[in-house]
């Protein structure tokens, strides 16, 4: 089986800046600390830990959004930090994106239908918007929705609708990798699972690889072949998901799982 993302020995420092009137001027903190995992062609690496473990920032080392201070990250065996101009391209076509507020990442100002266009125009993907918009019509019916929901705002459809609509966006541009950042934790419990499913099927149809994260170990383990635990910035316990979720060894993730989520 190929690995589609290495991440090796990364770590992540964050200087923020203090207050003027205390005197200090400068705080760091280290949200990631020499991780190191692979995602596997077709597979889904769960990544799970408390709030403010290094999730989100691990995530978005790994799909390009952030550079590690130290460390590096692998597409198909090539450093990332060494690509060409195009090799990059298709690094960041092949590396989609859904978070967890689907309202907020996409654009107010345009219809659903062009939200999802953009990546296909961006990448070359459609020569045009009525091509576009045909392939925005097959993504929209791929992930459940009713194509006439193209010509609505953001603020006109509901959450569950709009992560739908941010899968169809995601998916739009035929990715090797979707890394989900809490996709469902601003949904209502009914429609989480819904979303789950919809993720799962579309797995299977394109043969895609998630980098899934989440806070609640349940919503992980449904997801995930492989489990990383995460806690203040370290990998804890990393491991195939059943026998984790079974047998953990660490006593972080036994907690975690004894709490069923954080
Ligand atoms: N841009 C930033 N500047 C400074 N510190 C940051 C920044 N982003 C994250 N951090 C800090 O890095 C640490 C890890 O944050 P991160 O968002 O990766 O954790 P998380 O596990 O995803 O948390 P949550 O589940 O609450 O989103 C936290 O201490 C956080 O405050």
């Amino acid at each position: 089986m190929k690995t589609v993302i290495e991440v090796r020995n990364i770590r992540k420092e964050y200087i923020t800046k203090k207050h003027f009137l205390t005197g200090r001027t400068q705080e760091k903190v280290t949200a990631v600390k020499n991780s190191s995992f692979k995602v596997e062609e077709g597979k889904t690496v769960g990544i799970v830990g408390e709030s403010g473990s290094g999730k989100s920032t691990t995530g978005e080392i790994a799909g390009g959004l952030q550079n590690p201070s130290f460390g590096n990250v692998f597409y198909y065996g090539k450093n990332i930090a060494e690509m060409t101009n195009e090799e990059c391209h298709d690094y960041r076509k092949n590396v989609q994106f859904i978070f967890q507020d689907p309202k907020g990442s996409m654009d107010p100002n345009y219809t659903v239908g062009d939200n999802i266009a953009f990546p296909l125009i961006t990448f070359d993907i459609e020569k045009n918007k009525k091509d576009a918009m045909l392939k925005v019509e097959e993504m929209l019916e791929k992930v459940g929705l009713d194509k006439d929901i193209k010509n609505k705002y953001p603020s006109e459809i509901s959450g569950g609708q709009c992560q739908r609509a941010a899968i169809a966006r995601a998916l739009a541009v035929n990715p090797k990798v979707i890394v989900c950042d809490e996709p469902v934790s601003a949904l209502d419990v009914s429609i989480q699972a819904q979303i789950l499913n919809l993720l799962k099927r579309l797995q299977k149809e394109y043969n895609i690889s998630y980098l899934f994260i989440s806070h609640d170990i349940g919503v992980v383990n449904y997801m995930s072949d492989t489990i990383i635990v995460m806690s203040k910035g370290n990998i804890v316990e990393m491991g195939d998901a059943k026998e984790i979720f079974l047998n953990p060894k660490e006593s972080y993730t036994k907690k975690l799982l004894e709490s069923g989520f954080f």
